[in-house]
């Protein structure tokens, strides 16, 4: 089977395909429901698709997967779509409180060939899912984050969440609040940005 390389990922040629048709359905979709800013339309890919590739990279596809304020789909489509040929058994759950973006999930994953629950609701209202990961961008400042990790997380499971240039103040901050074990690994595409990798949530 061919293989891209998507910088440190390698994806089959079939992933890449998915995810540049996913690329596709954004651009035709954002102008009408704000999918993302309309200054990232012209670079998707990188902004965006290679953004959200990059969270998965560092750990094993789990059993269960939450994502968090998906919004367009980043980066739980991009997740379910990599999953097609890493781990097809996943189970994968997307959270979105925008119904307009909850429809436009729906037929991003169909069209793609993924498979992938959305559920339109606000996550503050979605019984605990003992999910085995749970990842957000671009949703919350991360001692909010944290306690939807200890509400939707099973013991031991881990949460991914990217986080911009203010990272460690937003590290110190939830500090106050809550005990973890932090990992971060350096953004593939904006520079001071990282993934945080988060184990064993507890509040202080
Ligand atoms: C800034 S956007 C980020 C979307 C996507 N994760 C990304 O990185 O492009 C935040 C999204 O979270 C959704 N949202 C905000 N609060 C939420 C909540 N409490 N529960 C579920 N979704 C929420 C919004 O509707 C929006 O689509």
């Amino acid at each position: 089977m061919s293989e891209v390389k998507i910088r440190e990922a390698h994806v089959s040629r079939e992933t890449y395909d998915r995810l540049k048709h996913y690329e596709s359905l954004v651009k035709k979709w954002s102008p009408k429901i704000n999918l993302i800013a309309k200054s990232t339309l012209d670079n998707v890919w990188d902004r965006h698709i290679v953004d959200s590739v990059q969270i998965c990279q560092g750990i094993d596809f789990p059993q269960t997967w939450l994502d968090i304020g998906s919004g367009g789909g980043f980066p739980g489509v991009v997740v379910a779509i990599l999953a097609v040929e890493r781990a097809p058994d996943c189970v994968i759950t997307l959270i979105e409180s925008d119904q307009r973006k909850c429809a436009f999930l729906r037929t991003a994953i169909r069209e793609c060939g993924a498979n992938a629950k959305v559920v339109s609701e606000r996550i503050e209202k979605v019984p605990p899912m003992a999910a085995d990961v749970i990842s957000a961008r671009a949703l919350a400042d991360l001692t909010t984050l944290l306690g939807f990790a200890e509400r939707h997380l099973q013991p031991g499971g881990i949460a991914l969440f990217s986080k911009g240039i203010q990272w460690k103040k937003e590290v110190d901050n939830a500090r106050s609040q809550w005990q973890f074990d932090l990992k971060s690994t350096n953004s593939w595409t904006e520079p001071e940005a990282v993934v945080l990798e988060i184990r064993g949530v507890t509040r202080v």
